[in-house]
């Protein structure tokens, strides 16, 4: 149950594509055994789709795909491959078929198929019924069909692209604001759209770039319009700025998933944990004030809020830490106050002692150096020192 009390009723699908977008940024290569640590660890957090990469790009890739599939016990997993024979099949002799689901990727912009492909429309056309219809005739049951920068492509060509695409056997339609240039509105108002023109047992699919710092909004605002899932990353790592991130989308779910009707079962406690084995394989380091993950995201080293939080954490505290597997941390510095060491004193079972209390403040509170800070452990440890050394 939800800490509101409140819960939406429709279940989110969650997409993991750490593996997939994630890994293709760089600085963030991942051999075929840390994707299999990490999908195990992702698998346990009760994620319900991990994209494992993209087979036909590299040997790597391809055996990450065969470590894994074979090691998932729970969660479905994603193999990316474009609209052509050669990815579509390496994804099937990979992974076989059980518990597999194919993304295929397709050209869903105007500007993509000049610019990037070259190709006209019938041709992206045909390309798509190739694609989707090959994977099914491969015993493909899970087909999802990928819209790439979907965001940027006409009504038309879309509707013609998802027509094609379920009228061969595609399960999924996933629409990609590839390069991040949407807002709340202009995406909600895509997703309710393409939510028309499907059917309901149709997986409506959502895939949001970071580059305006609109991807956790982005998606949100598809959730609040008939998106059933949304891709994600742990620690928003991918493509450039980076994907949804994954435990952003939880807490926002968490907490305020009544408003969009929806929720997730997610392990939410878990997150943590698995972010600290993917920054350990690759190095990332977040910045402090990153939300879940940073930090100082659970620590407060400011009086005013230490004063108020040493009464109630829900003074200064929204996301609770103990539920994405954080501890709460008061640090002493120079913006603390004497709140702090009336805990301490309270900790020690020691009475107040003004003048004490005044001297403690002033030689390790208000006069320690700019960006120097010390745990409430090392106050107690100085004031049961500074006791002992009166008696
Ligand atoms: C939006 C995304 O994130 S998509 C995923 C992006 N990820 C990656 O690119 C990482 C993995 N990629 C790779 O390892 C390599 O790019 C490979 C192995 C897939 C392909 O390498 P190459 O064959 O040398 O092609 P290259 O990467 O230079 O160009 C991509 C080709 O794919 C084609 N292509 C792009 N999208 C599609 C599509 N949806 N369907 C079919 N072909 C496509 C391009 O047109 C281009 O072919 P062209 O040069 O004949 O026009
Ligand atoms: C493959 C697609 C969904 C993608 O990664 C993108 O468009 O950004």
């Amino acid at each position: 149950m939800s800490p509101t009390g409140k819960r939406g009723s429709r279940r989110i699908s969650v997409f993991d594509t750490t593996l997939r977008d994630g890994e293709q940024a760089p600085g963030n290569a991942m051999s075929a055994q840390t994707k299999l640590e990490l999908a195990l660890a992702i698998e346990a957090l009760g994620v319900d789709v991990i994209e494992v990469g993209f087979p036909n790009s590299s040997p790597s890739d391809l055996a990450a795909l065969r470590l894994v599939s074979e090691a998932l016990t729970t969660a479905r997993f994603c193999s990316l491959a474009r609209a052509n024979r050669a990815d579509i099949e390496a994804a099937v002799t990979a992974g076989g078929t059980e518990r597999h689901q194919v993304e295929i990727m397709v050209t869903g912009s105007e500007l993509h198929m000049e610019h990037k492909r070259g190709i006209t429309r019938a041709e992206n056309l045909a390309e798509t019924e190739f694609a989707i219809g090959l994977a099914r005739s491969l015993g493909v049951r899970d087909i999802s069909l990928g819209l790439e920068d979907a965001s940027r492509g006409s009504d038309d060509l879309l509707r013609a692209l998802i027509e094609t695409g379920l009228s061969e056997g595609a399960t999924t339609v996933v629409l990609a604001d590839t390069t991040g240039h949407m807002v709340p509105a202009e995406f909600g108002d895509m997703t309710a759209k393409v939510r028309s023109w499907i059917p309901s047992d149709v997986v409506l699919s959502v895939h949001c770039h970071d580059d305006m710092g609109l991807s956790l909004a982005n998606a949100l605002a598809a959730v609040e319009a008939g998106a059933d899932e949304v891709q994600a990353t742990v620690a928003g790592i991918g493509e450039r700025a980076g994907n949804t991130p994954l435990e952003e989308l939880a807490t926002v779910l968490t907490y305020k998933g009544h408003l969009y009707d929806a929720y997730t079962t997610l392990d939410t406690t878990g997150l943590y944990e698995v972010f600290q084995t993917l920054s350990r394989k690759i190095g990332l380091a977040p910045p402090r004030n990153k939300a879940v993950f940073g930090d100082n995201v659970f620590s407060t080293l400011a009086g005013i809020h230490q004063a108020g939080m040493l009464r109630n954490p829900i003074t200064y505290e929204y996301v609770e830490p103990e539920r994405f597997g954080r501890e709460r941390k008061i640090l002493v510095g120079r913006h603390s106050g004497r709140a702090v060491l009336r805990h301490v004193f309270d900790e020690l079972g020691l009475p107040w002692d003004q003048e004490l209390g005044q001297k403690l403040y002033e030689e390790h509170i208000a006069s320690r150096s700019d960006g120097d800070f010390i745990s409430v452990a090392e106050l107690k440890h100085v004031l049961s020192t500074t006791v002992a050394a009166a008696i």
